[in-house]
């Protein structure tokens, strides 16, 4: 039987000392880091996979070798249904290994994702397959928006500001259909990317979606070479600050988060608290383009599964940021 309650679990809103220092202002941190899967997809990927389950699908597929692909993984088995994910052969033996563990089948074909997602494609046209989309589906944005409605129980008031990371845009577009939801359409959204990954911030420059060349920044979670589409009609309904970081920045960004909070997140979560530790909340502020007088923020700490100590070390060292 198909479960009614969703996967995901609400997730701490905590105000923190260390980043309020830094940012001078009160900042609340949404740790999605400690949700079940390890990041907050499985807000949009369970809703996502459950849904898809009450429709007849007997076979999960996906192409992410990251979060969402692990997502997808715990939602198949929660719902006992088999799922394949599909990974470019580069994908490291620590991924793969989660994967199965999760009771996933796994197949390796192609050297980008966008290979293994044109394999993924084609296994979905199979009788009862369904893909599982990353970011782009507004199943995957209706199941994120739960983010929001926790955090209007949590801080009653609207926030200042609501500060994220963009990969594909997924997330983006689920917090916009949130706070459009419970009435909070008036708070601005700062969206950060890392310089490689800054598929979005290219997308509002150009006025239309963008494919980057190639994905050249460490910060593999924000990945995607083309934003969803429906992140250029967030941009309209909202306000939607975009900024972009180097890698050094959202590296040294979890550095700085490990030290203050003790919790160890990905670079992609590092690029949405650089939002604090580079200043850029302040500079927003000089500039005019945020209120000189918030009341708070509020940093959604993404998670993500892909980092480890020894990788961190190596980051740094790759970046040279000590
Ligand atoms: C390419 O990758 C898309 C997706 N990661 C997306 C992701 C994001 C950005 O979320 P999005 O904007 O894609 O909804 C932020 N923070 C973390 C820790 C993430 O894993 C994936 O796992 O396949």
């Amino acid at each position: 039987c198909v479960r009614a309650e969703p996967f995901h679990r609400v997730t701490p809103l905590l105000e923190s000392w260390a980043l309020s220092q830094v940012a001078g202002m009160p900042v609340f941190l949404k740790y999605e880091n400690v949700q079940i899967a390890g990041s907050f997809k499985i807000r949009g990927i369970g809703h996502f996979c459950q849904q898809m389950a009450k429709r007849g699908c007997r076979h999960l597929v996906c192409s992410s070798g990251g979060n969402a692909g692990i997502a997808a993984a715990y939602s198949a088995q929660k719902l006992g249904i088999p799922v394949t994910i599909v990974l470019p052969e580069s994908t490291s033996k620590q991924v793969v290994r989660r994967l199965e563990g999760e009771g996933a089948e796994v197949q390796l074909t192609g050297k980008v994702w966008d290979e293994a997602n044109v394999r993924a494609q084609e296994l979905a046209t199979r009788d009862g397959w369904v893909n599982v989309s990353p970011f782009d589906h507004p199943l995957i944005w209706e199941g994120n928006a739960s983010l929001v409605r926790e955090l209007k129980e949590s801080l009653r008031t609207p926030p200042g500001a609501v500060v994220l990371a963009v990969g594909g845009g997924g997330l983006l577009a689920g917090v916009v259909a949130g706070l459009l939801e419970v009435g909070w359409q008036h708070v601005p959204i700062v969206a950060m990317e890392t310089r490689g990954a800054h598929s979005f911030n290219a997308a509002l420059l150009a006025g239309r979606l963008v494919t980057l060349p190639d994905i050249t920044s460490v910060a593999r979670s924000l990945g995607a070479k083309t934003v969803a589409a429906r992140t250029l009609e967030c941009a309209k309904e909202c306000e939607v600050l975009s900024e972009v970081v180097e890698d050094r920045e959202a590296v040294r960004a979890v550095q700085r988060f490990l030290d203050d909070e003790r919790m160890l997140v990905e670079p992609a979560c590092g690029a949405a608290l650089a939002a604090v530790y580079s200043g850029i909340l302040g500079r927003l502020q000089t500039e005019g383009r945020l209120s000189p007088a918030l009341d708070s923020v509020v940093v959604i700490v993404c998670g993500g599964n892909n980092i480890s100590s020894q990788q961190l070390q190596e980051l740094k060292t790759q970046l040279n940021c000590s």
